[in-house]
């Protein structure tokens, strides 16, 4: 059996990967494909449950590495009970973030150096690296992110603005240097007009 594809959706909060991987999803299929979505931090039971001790509480609960040595479990379990066994069943396979928002948020933005936090992820994940990771880019995501959470942000989305200005230049330089994997995507206009776009990017994938 053909083995299936692994594309991310990335990018900072509010800029509408939620309801692209959905849009995305459906077109796939409407072409035929069968389709597994699912997302980080999370994505397999012990993920989820690592899910909740990241995003709940105070901000010092975690020291940051023992933050990213966190996410790389919950993404570890993920690619060993979901990801790794769809891809290699002909699925193909979406995730609502990955390894680069590691990258960009524990790596660039949290100080510890995007090498650092790869090296750790790659210990984990062996290899599992996407086929193409869609960066979604939007002025207003973090309004939106606002508008949506409230005073219900979680402990990464509501760290500072400065913090999340890091992340979307961390993004831009991980998508610069790896310019083949990561597709840099205009996420402005309506939804339909961005899963447009997802889909052009993946037009040699498919
Ligand atoms: N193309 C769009 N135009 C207008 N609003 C959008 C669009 N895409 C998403 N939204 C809205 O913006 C907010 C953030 O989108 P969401 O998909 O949750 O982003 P993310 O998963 O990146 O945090 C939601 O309230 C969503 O309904
Ligand atoms: C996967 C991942 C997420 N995060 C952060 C980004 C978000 O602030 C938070 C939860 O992600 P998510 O639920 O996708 O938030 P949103 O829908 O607002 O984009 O976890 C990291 O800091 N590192 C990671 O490796």
């Amino acid at each position: 059996m053909a083995r299936g594809r692994f594309i991310t959706l990335e990018g900072g909060e509010g800029v509408g990967k939620s309801t692209q991987l959905a849009a995305l999803a459906e077109a796939l299929r409407a072409r035929g494909l069968t389709v597994v979505t699912t997302r980080e931090p999370g994505g397999s039971e012990g993920a989820e449950a690592i899910r909740r001790l990241l995003l709940e509480g105070g901000e010092e609960r975690w020291s940051a590495p023992a933050e990213a040595l966190l996410f790389a479990a919950a993404r570890t379990d993920h690619v060993d009970k979901i990801v790794r066994p769809a891809i290699l069943g002909g699925q193909w396979v979406l995730s609502d973030r990955f390894v680069d928002s590691s990258l960009a948020y524990q790596g660039g933005a949290g100080g510890l150096g995007i090498e650092a936090v790869r090296a750790v992820n790659a210990f984990g994940i062996e290899g599992w690296f996407p086929d193409r990771t869609l960066l979604l880019l939007h002025p207003e995501g973090a309004e939106r992110a606002r508008a949506r959470d409230g005073a219900a942000s979680d402990r990464i989305g509501g760290r500072p603005a400065s913090y999340h200005q890091a992340v979307e230049e961390s993004f831009r330089a991980i998508a610069a240097a790896e310019p083949e994997r990561v597709r840099l995507i205009d996420a402005s206009g309506t939804p339909e007009e961005v899963t447009a776009r997802l889909l052009a990017a993946l037009g040699d994938l498919l």
